[in-house]
C-alpha cells in the first residue's frame, strides 16, 4: 500500500537561492532568493514577473542542465532542489545522465542552438540518437514526424537544416526535439517567444495534450500572463527573485497589495474589455468585406429542391425497389 512515504512530488524547491557570478569579477549576483515552492505530479505552474525578476536563472535551474565554463549559467547557492526525486544541488552520477531525459527544458533561444549540420528529423531526434546510436531508426522517424506535425510545421521541413529555417520555425523544431524524449517535467522559459500567433494555438493545444496524457509536469515561465492563462491559472509572482504571490490568477489578482500586482491587474482588465472605437470598427469593416460574398444568399426554391433530390437520391441508392418504382414512374410520364 502507497504511504504518504512512498508519495514523491515532480518538484520540491526549499529556500532555494540563485546566483550568477559577475562578470568580470568575482562577486555573486542572487537573481532568486530563498523562494520555496511544490508541485504534485501533472501540475501547471506559470511563473510570471518582470524582466529581471529572476525566471530565466529559475528555469535554467530547474532545467538541472549545466553549462560549464559560460559565465552566464547560475548556480544553486542556498537551499534545496529536488525534481523527480533527482537532487539537483548535488546530483549524483547517474542523475546527471537521467536529467536530460526526465527534464525537458526549452530556453529562450534553444531554436539558435540546434545544430546546423544536422537536418530537422536528426535535431529533433539527437536526444536520443546522442545515448543509443543502435535505436530503432523508423520508430524515430515517425516519431519525429508525428512531432513536427504537432508544432505545426511541414512534414517537407523535416530534411532541411536549421539554417534554411525562420527563427520562429527553429524554435518549433527546439519544441519537437525537447518533447521526443518524453520527459516527465517540462520546463518552457516564454512559451509564445518568437512563434508566430498562427502557430501558437497549436503548440498551446500540444503542451495540453502532453500534460493530460502523459501527466506531464510543466512550468512555463512568462512575463506575459496572457502567455500561460490558456494552460494554467496556478501561479508564482516573482519580483526581483522573491516571491511576491503564489495561488490562482484570481486569488494574487484580487486585492493586489503590491504595485507590480496592480499594474498585472490593470494589465489584464485592459486585455479584457474590448476597445470599442476605431480599431473594433475597422476590424468589423473588414471583417464584414471579407463575409460579403462568401455564401451568397439562399434561395429557399433551390433550397427546397435541393433538399427533395437528395431525399429521393439517398432511398434510390439505399432501396432497390424505390429505384425501379421510381424509374418506371420517370419513363411513364416521358
Ligand atoms: N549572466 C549574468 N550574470 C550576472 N547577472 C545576471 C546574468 N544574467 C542575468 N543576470 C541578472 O540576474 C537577475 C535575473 O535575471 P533573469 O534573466 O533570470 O530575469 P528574467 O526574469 O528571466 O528576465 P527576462 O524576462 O528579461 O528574461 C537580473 O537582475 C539580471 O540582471
Amino acid at each position: 500500500m502507497a504511504t504518504s512515504a512512498d508519495h514523491q512530488r515532480a518538484v520540491v524547491a526549499d529556500d532555494l537561492s540563485i546566483s550568477y557570478i559577475e562578470h568580470g569579477s568575482n562577486r555573486k549576483h542572487e537573481a532568486v532568493s530563498g523562494i520555496s515552492f511544490e508541485l504534485e505530479p501533472g501540475e501547471i505552474l506559470g511563473v510570471v514577473g518582470t524582466a529581471g525578476s529572476g525566471k530565466s536563472a529559475l528555469g535554467r535551474i530547474l532545467s538541472g542542465r549545466r553549462r560549464p565554463g559560460k559565465g552566464e549559467w547560475p548556480f544553486i547557492t542556498g537551499g534545496t532542489l529536488e525534481v523527480v526525486g533527482m537532487d539537483l544541488r548535488h546530483p549524483s552520477r547517474l542523475d546527471r545522465r537521467r536529467i536530460d531525459l526526465d527534464i525537458g527544458y526549452l530556453a529562450q533561444d534553444s531554436g539558435d542552438q540546434l545544430r546546423n549540420d544536422l537536418t530537422v528529423a536528426e535535431n529533433i531526434a539527437e536526444p536520443i540518437l546522442s545515448r543509443d546510436r543502435t535505436f530503432d531508426r523508423k520508430r524515430l522517424g515517425r516519431a519525429a514526424a508525428m512531432l513536427i506535425d504537432a508544432v505545426d510545421l511541414e512534414l517537407g521541413m523535416l530534411g532541411k537544416f536549421p539554417f534554411e529555417l525562420s527563427r520562429g520555425q527553429r524554435q518549433r523544431v527546439a519544441f519537437a526535439q525537447a518533447l521526443i524524449v518524453e520527459p516527465s517535467v517540462l520546463v518552457v522559459d516564454e512559451p509564445a517567444q518568437g512563434v508566430d500567433i498562427i502557430a501558437r494555438p497549436a503548440l498551446f493545444s500540444l503542451l495540453e495534450r502532453i500534460n493530460v496524457a502523459r501527466n506531464c509536469t510543466m512550468i512555463l515561465l512568462s512575463h506575459d500572463l496572457r502567455a500561460i492563462e490558456r494552460l494554467t491559472k496556478n501561479v508564482l509572482v516573482l519580483d526581483r527573485g522573491f516571491v511576491l504571490a503564489r495561488g490562482t490568477i484570481d486569488e494574487v489578482l484580487t486585492d493586489p497589495h503590491h504595485a507590480y500586482l496592480k499594474r498585472m491587474r490593470e494589465a489584464r482588465e485592459y486585455a479584457l474589455t474590448p476597445l470599442p472605437g476605431l480599431v473594433e470598427r475597422e476590424t468589423l469593416a473588414a471583417m464584414d468585406l471579407v463575409a460579403d460574398g462568401l455564401f451568397g444568399d439562399p434561395d429557399p426554391e433551390q433550397l427546397g429542391a435541393d433538399a427533395e433530390r437528395s431525399a429521393r437520391e439517398q432511398l434510390v441508392s439505399q432501396r432497390a425497389e424505390f429505384a425501379r418504382f421510381h424509374t418506371d414512374d420517370a419513363e411513364e410520364k416521358e
